[in-house]
Parts: C-alpha cells; structure tokens; sequence
C-alpha cells in the first residue's frame, strides 16, 4: 500500500501551548481513517495540524513524500489536503452557489450538485437560510470543490438528524470508492467504526490505540480501556 500522508513524532498545538505529543501515523492512499476519542482528546487539532492551522513544535509532516510540514494552509490545499471544519465555515451572506464558486476550485459544480441534490434545489439560497444538514452538505461540498485526495472530516455528523447522517454516509463511501483518502473524527464510535475499516484512538494529545476496525467492535473493551468510550449498542443495554 502506499502512504499519502505520513505524520513522525510531530508535537504541535497553539502558541506555547503543546496539544499533540509525539504522533506518529501513517496514511495510506484510498484508506478510511476513523478518529476517536473523548472531548479535548487532540482530534481537531490533529486535522488543524494536517492542514497546518497550528503551531508545530517538532517533527515532521509528509504528503505524498514531500515535506509539507512548512507550508501554509492553501499550499496545502492545493497538493490535495481538504478539511471540513467543525464549525462549518461556510459564507451565510452568500448563495449556495456562490459559496461553492468562492472555493476557487476545479470541480465543476455539476459534480458537487450530483452529490447533493438538496443544494441544486436551494442553489440561489443564502448560506444563512439553510438547515444544519444542508449547511453541512454544502460545507463538504466546498471542500470538495479544489478536489482533494485526502478529505479530512471533522465530526460531520454532530447534532443532524440520522435521516441525514445516512445520506452523508453514502456520499463518504462514494468518495471512498472513488479512490479518495478519508479521515474521519468522530465522538460517536459505532458509526465512525461502521465507516472505517482502520482506527485511531486518542487521548491527551497522543495515539494510543491504533487498529482495524474490526478488532475494537468485537473487542469493545478496548474501546473503554484506551478512550473510556463505550459502543452505542452496550450503552442501550
Ligand atoms: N485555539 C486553541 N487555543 C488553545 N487551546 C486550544 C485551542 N483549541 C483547542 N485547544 C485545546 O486543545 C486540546 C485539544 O482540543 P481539540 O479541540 O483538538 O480536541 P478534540 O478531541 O477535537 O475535542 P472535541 O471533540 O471537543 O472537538 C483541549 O485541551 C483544548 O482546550
């Protein structure tokens, strides 16, 4: 397999302040990436270092084998990193459309509106207007816009109705199968493990658990010991 994304001892976080300590990771190219931890475990600060939206205090970052450790955000961006940013991001005071255009991407819009019909329908909308499943779809679908190789995925799913968590599901497997890299952070073990077919558990700023899916649904203790997180099915019981 090979690695697209490569992470070595890197230690980062904000001015002084050291979130991430010591990761060390390794992507490879077409993989499904799940993260998982607690609140404050280091999840978005491990996409914000990705993208390079921290401060690094050492080690190093590689993108299909070139440093990127140094480079700005939109450097990045440009040779194929994509994050969808928990808070959104999106321009209220823009129309879908203009949004999506603002992405200054190659895309065309076509292709993002094939993936969200919603957002043909409500293309003269203001960002504004829009429902928080629809602010999502077109939060994604603006990421989507430059054509990232490696879409990095900050909890998508927070606070949607599952109607809308299943529809944004098949649109990540889509992406999947069509040869894109997705690292996907998520609180909600069961359904980021559904999607996953490899894990990252952190806590405290570190990795400390990392494995096949596979391995932490039919053993969720390890689930607990590592994160102190249960499955949704052992919590309804
Ligand atoms: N801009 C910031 N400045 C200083 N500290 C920050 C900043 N953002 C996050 N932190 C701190 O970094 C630590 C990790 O936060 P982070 O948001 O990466 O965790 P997380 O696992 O993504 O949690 P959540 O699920 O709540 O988003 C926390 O202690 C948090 O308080």
């Amino acid at each position: 397999m090979t690695e697209i994304l490569t992470f070595t001892d890197v230690t980062a976080g904000y001015g002084p302040t050291h979130v991430l300590r010591g990761v060390s990771l390794s992507i490879h190219k077409g993989e499904r990436l799940a993260i998982i931890g607690r609140n404050g475990a280091g999840k978005t600060t491990l996409m914000a270092t990705m993208m390079g939206l921290t401060r690094m205090h050492g080690g190093q970052i590689t993108l299909n084998g070139q440093r990127i450790d140094r480079l700005p955000p939109f450097k990045r961006n440009a040779l194929g990193l994509g994050l969808v940013p928990q808070t959104r991001d999106i321009f209220k005071s823009l129309s879908v459309e203009e949004n999506l255009l603002a992405a200054n991407g190659t895309m065309a819009l076509e292709e993002a509106y094939a993936l969200f019909p919603r957002l043909k329908e409500r293309r003269r909308n203001g960002g504004g207007q829009l429902s928080g499943g629809e602010q999502q779809m077109l939060a994604i679908a603006r990421t989507l816009m430059t054509e990232p190789q490696v879409i990095l995925l900050d909890e998508p799913l927070e606070g949607l109705a599952p109607v809308i968590c299943e529809h944004l599901m098949d649109v990540f497997d889509k992406l999947a199968q069509s040869g894109r890299t997705l690292l996907l952070v998520e609180q909600h073990a069961e359904a980021a493990l559904s999607f996953a077919s490899r894990a990252v558990l952190m806590s405290n700023g570190a990795i400390v658990h990392d494995g096949p899916s596979d391995e932490l649904k039919q053993a969720p203790d390890l689930l607990h010991r590592h994160v102190g997180l249960a499955l949704t099915s052992e919590e309804d019981t």
